[in-house]
């Protein structure tokens, strides 16, 4: 109990007074003299949430670390030495050398680092971009109509490196804008839809988007109606019924631009419905997941699909390990890399904390604690399997909480469709999900993000803890561990740190998990449903419910024999007693 309490005390609270610096980023500050927005001298400031450029300002030189941040200098060198022994987070101080022996561009040193042959310089407003760009103008117009009057870091970036037809592996903390840093140029450079356009020679869908999720492909398909508002353009959302609608070629001719999972795509291109050959554009969304084993193959096949000269790649994400990034480089030709912030490494507005919870029937117990307190809905809860989400929304729902609702891959595409509208409409308060969610999903307001079960990579907590804090907002993740998942909690001490907060020394002082031992983070085996006193009394139903149906089998038995017996003229003493049989 006295380490419990040790422990369970021990999570990471934001200090504000600590973390004065960081705080003074993200609240609104009156504009500086001298840095008035090139063409609109009447919006000298721009919204604190919105401000992603805020990190780059009067920093110069190589990446510091502050000591106000609240960890020692010290400290965060041995952890840094640490992780230069192969540790996925990577650390990228070198990156200055680099950019001053390639000559490569970087106006924000050690925020945004831009690497590569001939670097297009970053743009600082959309409307340098259409002065320069020529973006069309209904696009334009759609930009603001969509609310986004300053381009966020990446998209300062990846937007003219796009235009200028140059691939791109774009690494940038979640929730920066990273959708609108692809959709917007490859738009632009479409220009208008396929169908408005006279004398076309090559015929096909122009752009391809991939991401790993359905829920991740529909939302990018709605960003990307949002920019083609007031023209024909024919974007798609690859679906099974859509896929058989593009199986005529007439159709298909007509595309712009799909958007899709990679494995409906590639059913439908080994079914000779799909052609790629004209595609022009073809962007991987959360690139490590979808170069990693479980989908590999399929997005080889579809790159080797996309079989145009001129085909420009690009892959964006949050995280790149240096796995995946080796395998997308050699994807592309002649790539442009660029990193906003620390690879790796969530912004510093999610306030993160480790809670530690012993074991895993400690875990419901400290979650309904949490919720008997305030909290700020909505809320995502990450579970590491579909049984358990589903378990722990049920147990949530009885033990009282309102507006409980779970989502994972196991549900009907109706009911997956249903609980992210809930949410997006505020009817959900807490959501109970898998990993499906962890990669790009856009809730705008979620506010606070709870690891039940621990992750199981750096990339998957990142991803996770990513769903809040988004575009500017503040946000707050919570990590239960147990003593099984204490052995890793180095790693993702390491995150919180380089995003300078502060951990327990006691955590500091754990020994750095092997390379080998990582692999097997976050992937204890745990009980299907969360609740074992619920399991046990569910057990005792199942074993009544034999005894029951065995009684009736038994029955049954008898009196088709006692009937046998009957007809064949033996006497059944049951019978002859008035039972029912
Ligand atoms: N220039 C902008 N101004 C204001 N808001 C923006 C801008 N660009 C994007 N946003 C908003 O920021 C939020 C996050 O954008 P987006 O989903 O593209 O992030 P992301 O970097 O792709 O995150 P993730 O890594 O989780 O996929 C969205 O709600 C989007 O509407």
């Amino acid at each position: 109990m006295e380490t419990f309490q040790l422990l369970s005390g021990s999570g990471v609270h934001f200090n504000k007074s600590k973390y004065e610096k960081d705080v003074r980023l993200f609240t609104k500050a009156k504009p500086r003299a001298g840095h008035a927005l090139r063409d609109d001298p009447s919006s000298h400031e721009i919204p604190a949430e919105l401000d992603f450029f805020k990190y780059s300002r009067n920093t110069t030189g190589k990446r510091k670390y502050s000591s106000s941040s609240g960890q020692s200098v010290e400290k965060r060198r041995r952890i840094d030495e640490e992780d230069e022994e192969g540790d996925d987070v990577e650390e990228d101080l070198n990156e200055g050398s680099h950019r001053q022996k390639d000559s490569e561009v970087s106006p924000e040193k050690h925020r945004v680092t831009s690497k590569g042959r001939d670097i297009p310089e970053a743009v600082d407003t959309f409307e340098v971009l259409q002065e320069e760009y020529h973006i069309p103008s209904h696009i334009y117009q759609n930009l603001s109509k969509s609310g986004y009057k300053h381009p966020t870091s990446i998209q300062s970036h990846a937007v003219p490196i796009i235009l200028k037809s140059r691939d791109l592996a774009a690494i940038s903390p979640t929730g920066t804008g990273k959708t609108l840093s692809y959709l917007l140029p490859v738009m632009a450079t479409l220009q208008a839809p396929i169908s408005s356009i006279k004398d076309v020679t090559e015929f096909g869908v122009r752009a391809l988007v991939i991401a790993p999720t359905r829920e991740l492909a529909h939302q990018i398909h709605n960003e990307c109606l949002k920019l083609a508002q007031g023209r024909k353009w024919r974007i798609v959302l690859f679906s099974k019924a859509t896929a058989a609608t593009l199986a005529d070629k007439n159709v298909r001719d007509k595309v712009d631009v799909i958007i899709s999972t990679p494995l409906r795509l590639v059913a439908s291109l080994q079914a000779g419905s799909l052609d790629l050959r004209n595609v022009r554009h073809l962007i991987l969304d959360e690139a490590d997941r979808l170069l990693d084993a479980e989908f590999l193959s399929q997005i080889q096949e579809l790159v080797a699909a996309c079989s145009h000269p001129n085909v420009q790649k690009v892959v964006f994400s949050a995280t790149l390990p240096a796995g995946a990034e080796k395998v997308a480089m050699d994807m592309l030709r002649d790539p442009i890399r660029v990193v906003v912030g620390l690879k790796d490494t969530p912004l510093p507005l999610i306030q993160q904390s480790l809670t530690y919870v012993a074991d895993d029937q400690s875990k419901l117990p400290s979650l309904l604690t949490y919720f008997s307190k305030p909290y700020n809905p909505p809320v995502l809860v990450f579970t590491s399997t579909q049984p358990r989400a589903s378990s722990l929304a049920e147990e949530l729902t009885m033990n009282g909480i309102p507006n409980v609702d779970c989502l994972h891959a196991g549900m009907t595409k109706k009911e997956r469709d249903d609980s992210v509208s809930r949410m997006r409409h505020g009817q959900c308060w807490i959501l109970v999900s898998t990993e499906v969610m962890a990669r790009g999903m856009d809730f705008k307001g979620v506010r606070e993000v709870i690891n039940y079960d621990f992750p199981t990579s750096i990339q998957s907590y990142v991803h996770r803890i990513g769903r809040t804090g988004r575009a500017g907002r503040e946000g707050k993740a919570v990590t239960f561990f147990t003593d099984e998942d204490a052995p890793f909690l180095k790693s993702i001490a390491n995150v919180i740190l380089q995003a300078g907060q502060s951990v327990p020394d006691w955590i500091l002082k754990l020994p750095k998990p092997s390379k080998m031992k990582r692999k097997a983070m976050g992937k204890v085996k745990r009980p299907e449903v969360v609740n074992n006193a619920r399991k046990i009394g569910r057990q005792d139903a199942i074993k009544r419910r034999d005894m029951i149906a065995g009684s009736k089998r038994r029955k049954a038995k008898a009196t088709g024999g006692a009937t046998q017996r009957i007809s064949e003229g033996v006497k059944n003493p049951r019978v002859e007693e008035g039972g029912s049989g």
